[in-house]
């Protein structure tokens, strides 16, 4: 390779650029990556499959050399300030024409920001939201572009080469101008936020109502993985409870803290939902149930306050498997139904063009939340490209209505028995409002014509209204 150029290059080779640039050389692109941390080069260089052409330098301006033109460079680095500081280190060293993919959890509105910032140079700036973890990079990720779509056309034969493929197509499409990629990859991880909220709900209702050990549950997840629930998260959870601890004779799982991390996505889909507005209460209460579990010294104190309910979760073992199997079923549906929705309302109101029936298929392989309902989805998406939610779609309502009697009494049963299921709550209290020709909001908007003259709206004629409401009678 002494005399020859690079295809691509990569900035940043941590868990997620060093995994990606191999799996690029390994479909026979010669790619090259830049890294401060020289142990990183040699790290990238030593992991390269034989044969493939691979090299890891510690100066961006020599790899910029290396590059083919137009170069095409993408960094996976921290989001935030580290994403503009590569930028204005690799400035410099480009030419119009570039293409500069940022591949990381950035926030769509910096993404927005930074595409102008290059475009006036003549380069092109592309956001593109991958997902897979450590894993997915290496053997095929979930790939979610988004910007100029001549940019695109440069770097697509590569990204859909490494794309992970479900029944041979690439999960990888163009989804939609500018910020899309970024703003499909929020919403993707929001939802990844959502289901795992339910999933750790599930298995404290099977710990509490059946009291399944972790050989147990392990079974029940594995067993649900090869039926309607299969899915990336349910796989991983069946395989985290025989997980044992090298440091004592315990399960990992029964020695893990329960104070919950987040590096911040789960949050701005609530953020950017609620400025909508679209509402996805499912997603938020999963953000809000992280924060809660990071209360830990003041839920222990309020533990010896509080008398816990008695646990009247006691329905026969295969009986309560089974329901709260539904229930997972059901609010995971929603969970992607508020996702969506989102999605179909933010791709008009934010003007970039997200291609919904695109996005279900790109998620059906490579991604955290990949699962067997994004097949039922891409279904419904071809009956109706502009589905607003997929609630709507007759398929979906279908399996709704076959798990919903089962979710009730499981929400039921744990309210009753004072087990935290806030993320299940909110899906059946979402589903039932939803569902609601005409919901109790008509005595709010009268509150608010009250107190403060708001106004309101009829349901028998046109107009807005105003009462001179008789004061405290
Ligand atoms: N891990 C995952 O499962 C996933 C992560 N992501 C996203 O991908 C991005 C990268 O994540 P990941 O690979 O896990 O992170 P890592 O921390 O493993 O790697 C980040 C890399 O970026 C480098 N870096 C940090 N700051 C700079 C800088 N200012 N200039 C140049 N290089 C810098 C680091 O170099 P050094 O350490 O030498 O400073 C490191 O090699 C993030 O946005 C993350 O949210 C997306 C999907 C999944
Ligand atoms: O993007 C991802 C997967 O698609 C990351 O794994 C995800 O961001 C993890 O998020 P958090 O640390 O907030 O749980």
């Amino acid at each position: 390779m002494a005399n020859s150029l690079y295809d691509f290059g990569m900035i940043g080779l941590g868990v997620m650029g060093r995994n990606l640039l191999l799996n690029m050389a390994d479909h026979g692109f010669s790619v090259i990556g830049f890294d401060k941390d020289a142990a990183k080069n040699n790290a990238l260089e030593t992991a390269a499959t034989p044969g493939t052409t691979v090299k890891g330098v510690s100066e961006l301006s020599t790899m910029i050399q290396l590059l083919e033109r137009p170069r095409k460079v993408m960094m996976l680095v921290p989001a935030g300030q580290p994403v503009d500081d590569v930028i204005t280190s690799l400035l410099p060293l480009l030419e119009p024409g570039d293409v500069v993919i940022d591949g990381g959890n950035s926030h769509y509105t910096d993404t927005l920001r930074r595409v102008q910032q290059l475009r006036e140079q003549g380069i092109h700036f592309m956001g593109i939201g991958v997902s897979g973890g450590e894993q997915g990079a290496r053997t095929g990720p979930s790939i979610m572009p988004g910007g100029d779509e001549d940019a695109y056309a440069k770097v697509k034969p590569m990204l859909e080469a490494i794309a992970a493929k479900v029944k041979g197509v690439p999960c990888v499409a163009y989804l939609g101008k500018e910020g899309a990629g970024h703003y499909v990859k929020m919403v993707h991880n929001g939802i990844e936020y959502a289901i795992m909220q339910l999933i750790s709900e599930s298995y404290t209702l099977l710990k509490l109502g059946a009291k399944l050990n972790n050989d147990q549950l392990h079974e029940v997840f594995k067993s649900w993985n090869l039926g309607s629930l299969q899915s990336f998260l349910v796989e991983i959870t069946a395989d985290i409870f025989l997980q044992n601890d090298d440091k004592t004779d315990k399960r990992l799982i029964d020695v893990i803290s329960d104070k919950a991390g987040s590096k911040g996505t789960g949050k701005w889909t609530s953020q950017d939902a609620m400025e909508l507005p679209v509402a996805v209460p499912t997603i938020d209460t999963a953000v809000a149930m992280r924060t809660i579990s990071g209360y830990k010294e003041q839920r222990l104190e309020a533990a010896g306050i509080y008398k816990a309910p008695e646990n009247t979760l006691h329905a026969p073992v295969d009986m309560w498997i089974q329901q709260v199997h539904d229930a997972l079923y059901f609010a995971t549906i929603l969970s992607y139904a508020q996702g969506l929705a989102m999605l179909h309302e933010a791709s008009k109101d934010l003007k970039m063009d997200i291609p919904l029936p695109e996005v279900v298929k790109v998620w059906r392989g490579g991604c955290i939340i990949r699962s067997s309902l994004l097949e039922v989805f891409t279904q419904a998406y071809q009956q109706n490209a502009d589905l607003a939610n997929i609630l709507l779609d007759k398929g979906v309502a279908y399996l709704i209505e076959s798990v919903e009697a089962n979710t009730r009494s499981v929400v039921a049963q744990a309210a009753t028995a004072g087990v935290p299921v806030a993320g299940l709550m909110s899906a059946l209290s979402y589903f039932d409002a939803f569902r609601t020709g005409r919901m109790a909001t008509n005595l709010i908007q009268a509150q608010r014509d009250y107190f403060g003259a708001h106004t309101y709206q009829r349901i028998d004629m046109p107009g807005t209204f105003h009462t001179e409401w008789q004061h405290n009678q």
